[in-house]
């Protein structure tokens, strides 16, 4: 058991705060979970589950908590600490597991009171799926979880909180905010946006196909599917509270799109070329780096790819 986190207080029970769970009941890391959702179905969910107690207010749940983890909407952060932050216990930590980190800290940080601690943080790591019943104990495992740390933030705090994300089987690194948020926009939010549109044409498309685009869908789309399958709110909030990092790659995006637009037109074969094979090299880079785990093992077995 972490005797430096024993009350753990879940506000929103979702994917996350229910994964979360989970693992730390799976290693016996805590000595109880309180979780607060706003739906009594959630509620007894939760309880049947993975909670020890589940309150009625997100107020109560926090009151005897020494770590307090923020997993609703990015969105409501601000507003559901304001609810709780009158009845943190001094020398608390505060989380979030939020996609995006420079909105959250603006919402949360003005309510923080003095002597409890903020740590900003994001796993990465997810699914399709939300709500109180989609949660599993290895999602974190071998996953990033980064921490985003405000100026001044204690050391010994710190620690505690990295050591617990450690013991569910998370990397924990830490990144600034600001940072964080550009980095997400690239590798997530703006492909999940992408994602989005494609599902959207091939729906438009539908009508003319008669079905066949869904019949016949390959893996890329189908995982494009599986991603635009994810929960709206969420989505909503994350391009609405990551507008500029998203727009700024959005930008860079439409700017290759039309040059690859052209090329295509225009039949230049050898700048496809030189642009799939650029575009092969950091595939090959990730799954070197130890980084995809989809990648079957044939990929590396067989080498180079072919010229
Ligand atoms: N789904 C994913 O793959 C990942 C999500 N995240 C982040 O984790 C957070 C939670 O996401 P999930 O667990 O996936 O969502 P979820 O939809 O499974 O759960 C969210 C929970 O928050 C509750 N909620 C929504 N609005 C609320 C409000 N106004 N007041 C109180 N409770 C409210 C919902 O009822 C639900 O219980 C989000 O901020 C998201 O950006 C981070 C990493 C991965
Ligand atoms: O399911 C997927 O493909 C994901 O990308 C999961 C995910 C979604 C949102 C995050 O902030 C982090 C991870």
């Amino acid at each position: 058991m972490s005797e430096a986190l024993p009350r753990v207080a879940l506000i929103g029970l979702g994917l996350i705060a229910s994964s979360m769970a989970h693992a730390l009941r799976a290693k016996g890391l805590v000595r109880d979970i309180t979780g607060y959702a706003r739906s009594a179905e959630t509620r007894a969910v939760a309880l049947e589950l993975f909670c020890d107690r589940v309150t009625e207010s997100a107020a109560e749940a926090v009151k005897e908590a020494d770590l307090i983890v923020l997993a609703v909407p990015v969105g409501v952060m601000g507003e559901i600490t304001a609810e709780i932050a009158p009845h943190l216990k001094p020398g608390a930590i505060v989380t979030d597991v939020g996609s995006v980190k420079g909105a959250v800290i603006e919402a949360v940080s003005p309510h923080i009171p003095q002597g409890v601690h903020f740590i900003p943080g994001h796993p990465l790591a997810g699914t399709e799926y939300s709500g109180p019943r989609s949660g599993f104990a290895t999602l974190f495992e071998n996953r990033w979880w980064l921490l985003t740390p405000l100026e001044g933030q204690d050391p010994a705090a710190l620690a505690r909180l990295r050591a617990l994300l450690e013991a569910i089987g998370a990397n924990v690194d830490e990144m600034e905010a600001k940072r964080h948020d550009l980095v997400l926009a690239v590798v997530s939010h703006t492909p999940h946006l992408i994602a989005y549109t494609m599902v959207g044409v091939a729906d438009h498309l539908r009508r003319v196909t008669h079905e066949e685009v869904i019949k016949y869908s390959a893996s890329g789309f189908r995982d494009f599917t599986r991603i635009a399958a994810s929960d709206p709110t969420m989505w909503r909030d994350v391009f609405l509270t990551n507008k500029d990092a998203v727009l700024d790659i959005l930008g860079r995006f439409t700017e290759e799109l039309f040059m690859l637009q052209r090329q295509i037109r225009m039949g230049e074969g050898e700048q496809l070329h030189a642009y799939f094979s650029r575009t092969r090299a950091i595939r090959r880079g990730i799954i070197d780096a130890g980084q995809d785990t989809s990648a079957p093992d044939f990929g590396r077995a067989a080498g180079q790819p072919k010229a």
